[in-house]
């Protein structure tokens, strides 16, 4: 793993603290489109709860006011209290209860309705992050700084969104109080405010700071996070801990695992340390501020220009303003937080997608085949080419084969034949149109492939061959059709639950099957694909047995009668009978022409041949 550079600060910290709240709007709208009776539910609740502290204080002034009146009048009317001289007291005390209950009510609808989004927006976004994923191309999803915004969106995908909306309505609540207590303060004397306000900005400054350098620690180690992600699944998955106890990985890959934790550790370490040695004593000068003003209310009082309930009120307005004052700097610190999980998770979404301009369902010379003409590809990010100079041409009935060592570009020139590349040179036809201007589902319908690294659903047994297949997902006469053309019925058939069997060991029941059944499914798959007529197998017998290969190829050749062939495979028993073979080597083609032909040419293809069939002998 490549150490990245450290994480350089922006030449100006606070255009990128603001500039990062564009974010902000999105996410609201965001929550706005996931739930409108619950974002306006949150709203609603968050101006009650921002508003009535500032009603229950202004109601403690007018009760020690009337509790001070009442004590006076009775001391002048010597008289017991009853209900009607108590009642202007009582109706304050009653008043501040429904207040106070009302704050809790506030409350709780907040916390129910942020629950209740959550999981719609996590939801939300974890699907339009896949569905994005879908509109990629291979290019894009073997960049691995893509890779990494990927990763990055989806691990915090249910939680950010929502923190940031839960956020900005807290700053709003909190604005609001704080906006309702200063109303009430100015009464006292807007210097007070002012004092307050000045005493609350170094500390929400130095928030701001850190929380920049939080994300930028967070985006720059993204590689190393993803790295450690990737130890625990290679320590922890069925599929690769055979391996891992046989060569006795385990200490090295936990070494590497725990490195990489230490590395991190110590750069949180060092932040949170210094955040939070600065956010005390910053927020010290915001206390100090704070006391010299409830000093300055104690003094006015005993000197008699404050009312015992003036000063009740403007104690409790200090305690809560500065509670508010705190709670809305932490949410703006993690705001800014949420703010850059959003501009990845942004980022990613708005990756460009290759325009799909194709159109064509026909080529303009049905029954032409496939042609590749002068095609020359190089892997994105790569220098060399991988193919150069590929010329073929492949008519209905005819079958191809592709023979050539490890690396020399076989399965490339699949990859640029379905599509999932673009040539970098050259050009591909199909029915004598070029592949671009194809519609690319059309394209596919045509085309039934099945690579050497097919996938092994954890699925059942039949879903597995239904893949092959979306319109006949669910059709068990297909599946078994399929199944009988691809050798795998007579094993399914064996298995407990038949084509109903759950494969794979990650769900309970499931049953796991051998290299070669394995292959024997992803041959099915491919037979699964009715309207192909361009058939594509990728080494598909390399993990079976001699007689199920001789007889994969017969049935492969009586099926594909009519249809495009291409075959690839390292044994040459398995495409001597192929109408065209091509020798790759390097990317370019050494030799051509049929087995008789290749032989009697010597070259080669001759002698790797001769060698194969000494080994068997
Ligand atoms: N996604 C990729 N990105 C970059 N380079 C790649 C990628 N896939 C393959 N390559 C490179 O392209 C070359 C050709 O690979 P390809 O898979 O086409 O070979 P192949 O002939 O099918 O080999 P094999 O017989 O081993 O299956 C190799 O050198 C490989 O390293």
């Amino acid at each position: 793993m490549s150490a990245p550079s450290p994480p350089t600060p922006p030449a100006n910290p606070f255009a990128g603290f603001f500039g990062v709240f564009r974010y902000s709007r999105r996410a609201i709208r965001l929550v706005w489109e996931t739930s409108r009776p619950l974002t306006l539910g949150l709203a609603v609740c968050t101006l009650v709860a921002g508003v009535l502290p500032a009603v229950a204080a202004w109601l403690g002034q007018l009760i020690v006011d009337a509790v001070v009146a009442a004590m006076a009048a009775h001391r002048e009317g010597g008289q017991a209290p009853t209900f009607e001289s108590l009642w202007p007291v009582l109706r304050y005390v009653l008043a501040e209860a429904g207040v106070i209950a009302l704050i809790a009510l506030a409350q709780r609808g907040l916390s129910a309705q942020q629950s209740l989004l959550r999981a719609q927006l996590g939801h939300k976004v974890n699907v339009m992050i896949l569905e994005k994923a879908g509109q990629l191309s291979l290019a894009q999803f073997e960049d691995s700084e893509l890779y990494d915004q990927l990763t990055r969106a989806r691990r915090e995908a249910s939680t950010r969104p929502l923190a940031l909306v839960n956020k900005t309505f807290a700053l709003g609540q909190h604005g609001i109080s704080l906006v309702s207590f200063g109303v009430l303060l100015v009464g006292f004397s807007p210097w007070a405010l002012l004092i307050l306000v000045v005493g609350a900005l170094p500390v929400f400054l130095s928030e701001a700071k850190f929380s920049g350098d939080a994300f930028r620690l967070f985006r720059w180690r993204s590689p190393q996070t993803r790295m450690q992600m990737y130890l625990e699944t290679v320590l922890a998955r069925e599929d690769s801990i055979k391996e891992v106890r046989l060569f006795g990985l385990e200490p090295l890959l936990l070494g590497r695992y725990r490195g990489i934790f230490e590395t991190l550790y110590g750069e949180d370490r060092r932040l949170t340390i210094r955040r939070d040695s600065w956010g005390f004593l910053l927020g010290l000068l915001g206390t100090l501020a704070f006391y010299g003003a409830y000093a300055w209310v104690v003094i006015e009082t005993v000197g008699g220009a404050l009312t015992l309930g003036e000063m009740t009120m403007y104690l409790m307005v200090f305690k809560q303003g500065q509670a508010a004052l705190s709670a809305g700097l932490t949410a703006i610190g993690g705001m800014y937080e949420d703010n850059l999980y959003l501009s990845n998770l942004y980022e990613y979404l708005e990756q460009p997608v290759e325009g799909d301009a194709g159109t064509l369902t026909a080529g303009v010379l049905p029954g032409d085949g496939i042609r590749f003409e002068g095609v020359a590809f190089t892997y994105p990010g790569a220098e060399t080419p991988v193919l150069a100079g590929i010329d073929l041409h492949l008519r209905p009935g005819q079958s191809l084969a592709l023979v050539g060592e490890n690396g020399s570009g076989k399965t490339t020139l699949i990859k640029l034949l379905t599509r999932l590349y673009p040539p970098s040179a050259g050009r591909i036809l199909l029915d004598g149109s070029d592949l671009r201007d194809w519609d690319v589902r059309a394209l596919r319908r045509r085309v039934g492939v099945i690579f050497q690294d097919f996938v092994r659903y954890q699925l059942q047994v039949g879903e597995n061959l239904g893949v092959g297949d979306v319109a006949a997902f669910e059709d068990e006469a297909r599946w078994q059709a399929a199944a009988r053309l691809g050798l795998a019925d007579a094993f399914i058939e064996r298995l407990g639950g038949g084509y109903r069997t759950q494969l794979g060991r990650w769900f309970k029941g499931g049953q796991e099957l051998s290299g070669g059944q394995w292959q024997k499914i992803a041959l099915s798959r491919a037979y699964m694909r009715e309207e192909a007529d361009i058939l594509v197998l990728d080494e598909p017998t390399a993990a079976m047995d001699a007689a199920a290969e001789a007889e994969v190829f017969a049935r492969f050749r009586e099926h594909s009668r009519d249809k495009m062939t291409i075959l690839i495979s390292h044994r040459f028993s398995t495409v001597r009978a192929a109408d065209q073979i091509l020798v790759i080597d390097r990317g370019r083609i050494l030799e051509r022409g049929t087995h008789a032909e290749l032989l009697a040419r010597d070259g080669r293809y001759a002698r790797l041949f001769r060698l194969q069939a000494k080994g068997y002998r």
